[in-house]
């Protein structure tokens, strides 16, 4: 199969995480007669250095006639330092997925055995914890109406939700929860907010064409702390644009670090995998970040191109590292590799170069401090 891929490498971390992801496509590529080509294109604040625009028409113009897009991170310290920059990174993701039309951000959160000690919660609590989260993507207070008085001292951000904009991520949700344990959890705020008692109804409506999967409705503070003290319960979440953003790097740590979680946004254009995590500038360019949430957003590309056996072993090649050691110093402080080693560890183990008697002492420790 020949794919073409816009690829936005952005700003921090993203260009590097997202290197270690194309070095794994090309080797999926090359393993099973699969042509993958990329388009570069720029967003964020490197576009913003380079055009004055996070997010020029070209870059846009790419992603809507490519198969997919692969996009790494944006944000600078220099826009998050100045609340009064009118011109920011953060503005060029979200048109774009307001520009896609990508509705849906669906971030899955994988335990791995090798890392329970990793996580704030005891390997007890982990156990069979497998949950999805659907996050509303382009609706909600992060797209509603924003001012701020000419005075300065009043500023306000609309949340606002349709009817259709609930139903149609709420029906990828539950047909989600079909295929897996069929549950489903709204997390909402209900008891206060008039959005999310229409999320509360629409859902409610949507359930009986869903008779296979339990429902259930939990406020947004509950679930932050039931995520924390029984994640197990959880199998499919389904919430709005913020307290998904929110709720995801929350329940990311479950399995030991933000830098392990992947996504896919989906929609009516092009699909884009990115992950969860951000820029995280203080290690930019010292080739320390782990690559493992872009390496699994690649793999849920490859699902996306119904390359199911293809993705999976991606995803086999990424648990193979994890439990011989080989990982990141978000991982393992004292003992850990370089992003780059990561991404060619993993690319061996496709290409099927590895020796079978490899180990630690093998490939060279990460030569970076910490921060
Ligand atoms: N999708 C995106 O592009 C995206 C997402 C979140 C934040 N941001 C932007 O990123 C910038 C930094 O934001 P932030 O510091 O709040 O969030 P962040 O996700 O960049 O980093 C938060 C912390 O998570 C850990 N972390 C994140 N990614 C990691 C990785 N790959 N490997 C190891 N550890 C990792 C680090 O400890 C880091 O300090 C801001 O400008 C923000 O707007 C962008
Ligand atoms: C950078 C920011 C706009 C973005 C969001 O809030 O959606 C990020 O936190 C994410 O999770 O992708
Ligand atoms: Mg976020």
């Amino acid at each position: 199969m020949k794919k073409n891929i816009t690829v936005i490498l952005g700003d921090g971390i993203g260009p590097e995480v997202t290197q270690q992801s194309i070095k794994v496509l090309n080797a999926i590529g090359e393993q099973y007669g699969h042509q993958f080509t990329y388009s570069y294109q720029l967003m964020g604040a490197d576009a913003i250095d380079k055009t004055g625009n996070p997010l020029p028409d070209e870059t846009v113009e790419s992603c809507l006639k490519t198969d997919a897009v692969l996009f790494g991170a944006i944000g600078h310290p220099k826009y998050d330092n100045d609340p009064t920059a009118k011109v920011r990174p953060e503005q060029g993701l979200l048109k774009l997925r307001k520009s896609l039309q990508l509705f849906a951000n669906i971030r899955p959160i994988t335990i791995y055995p090798s890392l329970h000690h990793l996580s704030p919660l005891k390997s007890k609590a982990l156990e069979d914890v497998d949950m999805v989260i659907y996050r509303e993507l382009t609706g909600g207070i992060y797209f509603g109406k924003k001012t701020l008085n000419k005075e300065g001292t009043q500023a306000s951000d609309d949340c606002v939700y349709t009817i259709e904009e609930i139903e149609r991520i709420a029906h990828l949700a539950f047909k989600n929860a079909q295929q897996r344990r069929k549950k489903l959890t709204l997390v909402d705020k209900a008891n206060v907010l008039e959005t999310s008692r229409l999320w509360r109804k629409v859902v409610q409506q949507l359930a009986s064409q869903y008779a296979d999967v339990a429902v259930d409705y939990m406020f947004v503070d509950n679930a932050s702390m039931q995520i924390i003290l029984n994640p197990k319960q959880f199998d499919v979440i389904l919430t709005e644009n913020m307290f998904g953003d929110i709720i995801s790097d929350e329940a990311s740590v479950l399995s030991g670090s933000l830098g392990l979680a992947p996504s896919a946004s989906v929609g009516k254009g092009t699909a884009l995998f990115e992950p969860i995590h951000g820029s995280y500038p203080q290690a930019a360019g010292k080739d320390i970040a782990n690559p493992i949430g872009s390496i699994l957003s690649a793999a849920m590309m490859l699902d996306h191109f119904e390359m199911y056996n293809e993705a999976q072993v991606v995803r086999n090649a990424v648990a193979w590292t994890l439990q011989s050691g080989f990982v990141t110093k978000d991982i393992d402080p004292i003992n850990n590799y370089s992003t780059s080693t990561i991404g060619d560890l993993i690319r061996d183990f496709i290409e099927n170069k590895l020796p079978s008697d490899v180990n630690r002492q093998n490939i060279a420790l990460s030569k970076s401090t910490i921060i």
